[in-house]
Order: structure tokens, then sequence, then C-alpha cells
């Protein structure tokens, strides 16, 4: 009996050491029961809060490339630091050397991608057409599907030329403006109307660019993105005060001289169809507000286009490489002339009939 009264401290000392056990055991049990560790669910490898999302059925075919043999990119070694590569609301800016056209063509060909190209050869720049689609054969999208749209007064004069396979001639008939300045701004409203008949249904994307032009070196998908803009050959090195926007406050198409990101070139823009759609709508309704208190913006269509960009921001923006002008001579920057302005006697291809 006196033994058990003197081991009676060392019971409660026990008693009290089983409680606080038993306490530490629950609460960290509570704790790990929403852990992977915890007993219960670390046999459980899928318990990702997603498990309950009903994902919708994708409707692209299956992309998944095959095995590709290529130079690894290096984090700490980017391809181009003489230029700027990705804006600041992160659109890439499309540079030779920054893009593998390898894993691009392997991407866009599995999506089957179709892809459209319109310009206009109206009145005396039908003579720009053959060298256009000859030079366009070799260096456009090789290997891809493509239509060309070519809208023009003159279906009669569009030269022969051999497509390869899976490439063909669309002729779109319409009407010549007299004054040039129409003829050019009218190409919005012109693609605009086609994009809902006839582009929605035939292509994925469109690449919109001037006739006067012929291709030297390869355009690819590497350009494809939902809406582009192209930086003009004459102003990639330019202040904002040198950019030759419309500083008209009156015309829609004026920007003050503490905004602008980059001066696009008027003779190169694209996307899928919804954003051509949108982009060619805006130019075009803005074009006939000014027209409506007889302003027409100082450089035409490239003016409403460079307004366009500044508040819909491009999601992909094309290096002067994709519209040089040899007038423009050979920056270092400037690694491969694309595709270039032919030279052209202004009064004489513009005025004279
Ligand atoms: C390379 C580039 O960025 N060019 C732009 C630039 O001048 P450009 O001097 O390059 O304009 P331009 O004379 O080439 O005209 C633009 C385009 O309209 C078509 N056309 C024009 C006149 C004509 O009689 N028949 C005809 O078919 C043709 O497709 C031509 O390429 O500024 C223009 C507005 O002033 C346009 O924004 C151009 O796209
Ligand atoms: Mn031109």
């Amino acid at each position: 009996m006196e033994k058990l009264e003197r081991l009676r401290p060392i019971r409660c000392f026990f008693f009290g050491l089983c409680c606080v056990l038993v306490f530490v055991c629950s609460l960290s049990w509570n704790v790990m029961k929403n852990s992977p560790w915890h007993p219960r669910n670390i046999f459980i490898c899928d318990t990702h809060p997603a498990e309950n999302i009903v994902f919708p059925p994708v409707e692209e075919p299956d992309v998944r490339l095959e095995r590709m043999l290529y130079p690894k990119p290096e984090t700490l070694k980017p391809p181009r630091t003489d230029v700027l590569t990705i804006t600041p609301w992160l659109a890439p800016i499309v540079w030779n050397g920054t893009f593998n056209s390898d894993i691009l063509n392997a991407q866009f060909h599995k999506r089957g991608v179709r892809i459209g190209i319109t310009t206009f050869a109206i009145k005396k720049y039908i003579r720009f057409l053959k060298d256009f689609l000859e030079t366009g054969e070799k260096f456009f999208m090789v290997g891809h599907k493509v239509n060309y749209y070519i809208f023009t007064d003159r279906a009669q004069d569009i030269p022969n030329v051999t497509l390869s396979e899976g490439r063909n001639i669309h002729i779109i008939n319409v009407t010549a403006y007299q004054r040039w300045q129409d003829v050019t701004m009218r190409r919005m409203q012109m693609i605009r109307d086609q994009t809902y008949t006839r582009f929605m249904n035939e292509v994925d994307y469109l690449v919109c660019v001037d006739v006067d032009m012929r291709f030297y070196g390869s355009v690819g998908v590497e350009i494809l993105g939902d809406v582009f803009g192209t930086l003009h050959p004459g102003f990639f090195g330019a202040s904002r005060a040198q950019f030759t926007y419309d500083r008209n406050p009156k015309s829609v198409a004026c920007i003050p001289v503490d905004e602008g990101d980059f001066y696009y070139a008027g003779g190169y823009f694209g996307g899928i169809i919804e954003e051509v759609y949108k982009l060619t709508n805006y130019c075009h309704t803005a074009m006939m507000t000014d027209k409506a208190i007889g302003i027409e913006a100082l450089w035409h269509d490239e003016s409403y286009l460079n307004k366009y960009f500044l508040y819909y921001k491009p999601t992909k923006v094309l290096s002067p490489e994709y519209v040089w002008n040899n007038y423009y001579g050979s920056p270092r920057a400037v690694q491969i002339k694309r595709f270039i302005g032919i030279d052209k006697d202004y009064k004489e291809v513009r005025f004279r009939r």
C-alpha cells in the first residue's frame, strides 16, 4: 500500500504524458489528412483538383509531334541580342534566327492549316503579278496549302503561272477606283467583305500584302498568329516623334505624339479570319467616318492600320525582313530580305492610263 502511494507521482506523470501524446497525434493526423503524405492519400496519386472538371472535346486534330532532333534552346544564350524579339505585351517579334522552321512546319502540317494570301492587281499594277506569283511559289509557305486571292479589274490579264500541288489562284473581280488613294484604301472594305462570304469557309489564316513586291527569301508559318502586323522598313529604329502617324486630331487615325509602339507597314498584315474581319472593318469604318467630314489620313490605310494596332495590340509582330525595300540599304539587323518592294515609277504606274 505504502509502495503504491510512493509510485503515485510517477503514475500521474505517465498519465499526463499519454494525454499530451494523444493530443499531439490527433492534431497532426488532422493536419496530415489533406497532405499527400497522409496514409489515406499516399497510394492515390490523382487527387488533383481538376478531377471533377469536364474538359470540352478538342476539335483540333491530335498535334502530338514525332521525335525530332535539333539544337537545344539556350536559356542563357538568346539567339538575337541586337534586336527586340518580344513586345511589352509579350507578342513575339519575328526575326531571322529566333525560330526553328522544322518545329513550326511540323506543328502546322499536323493541323493541316490552309493559308490565304490576298493581293490587289488593279489597273497597271497587274504588271507586278507575274513576278509576285512566281517568286511566291518559290518562297511563300512552301509545302503548305495556299490560296492566292487576286482582286483585280483585269481578270483577262492574269498571267499563267504553274503552281505546286495544293496551291490555287482565285480571282475576285472588283471595280477600279479612279484615285490611287481610293484603290489602296478600299482594300480594307474589299477584304472585309470576303471574310464572311468566302475566306471563312476556305482558309484558316490570311496574309494581306501589296502586289508591287517579290519574294526573295523564305516566308513560312512563323508569321502566322491570331493577328499580326509588320515593322515598316523605314522606321524600326525611329523615335515616336519620327513616326509618320496621322497627327490631325479631327481624324480617327490620329495618334498623339506621346503614344505608339511601332510604325507598322500598310502593305503586310494578317491573322485568323475573324481577326482580319475586325481589323479591316475597323479601318474601313474609320475611313468612312473621316471621309464624311472630308478628311483622309496622311498615309491612307496605313495610318488607320497603325491606329488599330495601337489599341488592339497584334499578337505577333514581323520584323522588316518581311516587307523590305532596298531604298533603306542593308542594315546589319536585317539578315534576310524576304519580301522586297519593286522599284516603280510612281507617276507612270499610278496616274498615266
Ligand atoms: C509596302 C507598304 O507598306 N506599302 C504601303 C504604302 O505604299 P506603296 O507606295 O507601296 O503603295 P502602292 O502604290 O503599292 O499601293 C498599295 C497597293 O494597292 C494596290 N494598287 C494600288 C494602286 C493601283 O492603281 N492599283 C493597285 O492595285 C496594289 O496592290 C498596291 O501594291 O502606303 C500605302 C498607303 O499610302 C499602302 O498602305 C501600302 O500598303
Ligand atoms: Mn506597294
